[in-house]
């Protein structure tokens, strides 16, 4: 299922007038495709990934899922499709202190309204695929960096989400535990045929994604593509 973003406009208040944010920004990315969204602080980078999870309405342009056009949705039906259709990995893995591993994934699955059975079944899948199968029952206390982010991704996949969301996955960690993030995002991406947005400004740990754009001054533009570098 497909991400694209058509013509997004997005402005806050500021002041007395209103400041843009995104102008006009365009964006496709398709099954399996992993595409890098760089610039600088405060260019509009997470508010892209807002609106492109439904977090936040754009004053104008459209966001489809797989064909569906989100925009006009009643906020009901936008929360239900981001439920069913989207993950997100933030900056902290932002995992519950007191839940084991296994129990972060479960819990993401009982808010979907899965069946506990096959839950732990895909919790347990996750978990082997991305090399967390011996701290499935370690709380995030007793993880490391590397591994509480990749919790978070495999939490993130739990509900097989057709578009992942991914906000600077790497900014807590250092060079080498956040190229393995990196890795292993290119990996799960293919893997399970999901459309990935990924956020970072580290522009060295980006050799394994499929397209790297910059955001500036509100203006999306297309850096490297085509293909896998
Ligand atoms: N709710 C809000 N109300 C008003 N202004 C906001 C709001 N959220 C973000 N902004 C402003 O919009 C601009 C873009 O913010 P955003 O967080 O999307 O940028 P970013 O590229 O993700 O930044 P960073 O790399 O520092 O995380 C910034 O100037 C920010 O101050």
């Amino acid at each position: 299922m497909s991400l694209v973003l058509q013509g997004i406009r997005l402005s806050y208040p500021d002041g007395d007038q209103r400041r843009t944010v995104l102008d006009d920004v365009s964006l496709t990315v398709e099954p399996g495709e992993l595409a890098a969204v760089t610039g600088p602080s405060g260019s509009g980078k997470s508010s892209l990934l807002a609106v492109a999870g439904l977090l936040l309405r754009q004053d104008a342009g459209r966001v489809l899922l797989g064909g569906t056009d989100a925009t006009d949705l009643k906020p009901a039906q936008r929360t239900t499709m981001r439920r069913e259709r989207i993950g997100f990995v933030f900056q902290q893995a932002n995992l519950l202190p007191s839940l084991t591993a296994t129990d972060q994934l479960l819990a993401a699955a009982h808010l979907a309204g899965r069946r506990p059975d096959s839950a732990r079944e895909r919790a347990a899948e996750l978990l082997g695929e991305l090399g967390l199968a011996e701290v499935a029952g370690q709380r995030p206390h007793q993880l490391s960096g590397g591994q509480r982010q990749r919790v978070g991704i495999a939490r993130a996949l739990m509900n097989e989400p057709a578009v992942l969301l991914v906000d600077e996955p790497t900014s807590a960690l250092d060079r080498t535990r956040g190229q393995a993030v990196i890795d292993l995002l290119a990996e799960v991406t293919r893997r399970r045929a999901v459309a990935t947005v990924l956020v970072s400004h580290d522009l060295a740990s980006l050799a394994a994604v499929d397209r790297v754009l910059d955001l500036r001054d509100g203006v999306l533009s297309e850096l490297v593509s085509g293909q896998r570098r």
